[in-house]
């Protein structure tokens, strides 16, 4: 689709998208100081089809996400990427294939409906990983932020097929036991999403994928992150203890205390 028939089929609700753009650019400048970082709401990858309704909170959220990836030592290069999903209007929201993380900005990022998987801003192609996005999307309805990366210690794991063991308090509160690993899978099609499907502890909001890297996820792109954090967190210090000889296995009794104390009387409600 052409930039002029993409102005022609779209509106703009013009008022609203610049009291976002205001509101966003002063977030942004707040909470980042990234004077780069401000958005133009009329740029034509913004341009979103009537049907549609954009959500500028979700697009940043999104963006904050992928700035973290480098920030928190997740990434090498380009080697990540973030998503969030806004159920109401159907679309996801994903970094561009490729892009330096400091020129990611909320107005962007790629835009693709989940349904049907078409790609909303035409001249911004998304991730590579956008099909294991979608269908986690699609087969784990609560999920509304994705992460993947190659974060070192993890990857480590996942490059001798092996989960993280459950041997630290730290992995029972986040994870509930072990972070399952995957065999080596191609990367064709919906093939990584059916084995992160198949392969998955129910309640662990994160996998090794074998040979190759990280899928975590969660209730937002922030929860999200905070999974891909502490899975690399954890296979560090298991790594390190692993030089120390055989680490000792948490029962899973005393791993369901501590998950259920972590995740239903933790912090601040
Ligand atoms: O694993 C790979 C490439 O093999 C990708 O996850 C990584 O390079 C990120 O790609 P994108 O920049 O998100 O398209």
């Amino acid at each position: 689709m052409s930039r002029e028939s993409v102005e022609n089929d779209c509106s703009l609700e013009v008022g609203r998208a610049q009291t976002a753009k205001s509101s966003l650019t002063k977030a942004i400048l707040r909470e980042t100081g990234v004077a780069q970082a401000i958005i133009d709401f009329r740029a034509p990858t913004m341009l979103i089809p009537k049907t549609e309704k954009d959500d500028a909170n979700l697009r940043l959220e999104v963006a904050r996400a992928n700035w973290a990836l480098p920030a928190s030592g997740l990434v090498t290069m380009h080697s990540g990427n973030a998503s969030g999903y806004d159920p109401e209007s159907g679309l996801v929201y994903i970094k561009p294939s490729g892009m330096d993380y400091d020129q990611i900005k909320p107005g962007n990022l790629a835009v693709v409906r989940l349904e049907t998987g078409e790609v909303l801003t035409p001249d911004i192609r998304p991730s590579v990983d956008l099909a294991h996005h979608l269908f986690l999307y699609k087969n784990l309805p609560e999920v509304r932020g994705i992460i993947h990366t190659h974060s070192n210690y993890a990857t480590a794991f996942a490059a001798a097929n092996k989960p993280v063991p459950c041997c630290l308090t730290a992995i029972c509160d986040e994870f509930g036991g072990e972070i399952p690993c995957t065999p080596y899978i191609d990367n064709e099609g919906e093939n990584i999403g059916r084995a992160i499907l198949k392969y998955r502890r129910e309640r662990t909001p994160a996998i090794l994928l074998g040979n190759h890297g990280v899928f975590a996820w969660g209730s937002s792109p922030k929860n999200a992150l905070k999974a891909a954090v502490m899975v690399e967190d954890v296979a560090r210090t298991v790594w390190l203890a692993m030089q120390l000889g055989p680490v000792a296995a948490i029962p899973p009794e005393e791993a369901e205390k501590w998950y259920d104390r972590y995740q239903n009387r933790y912090g601040q409600g």
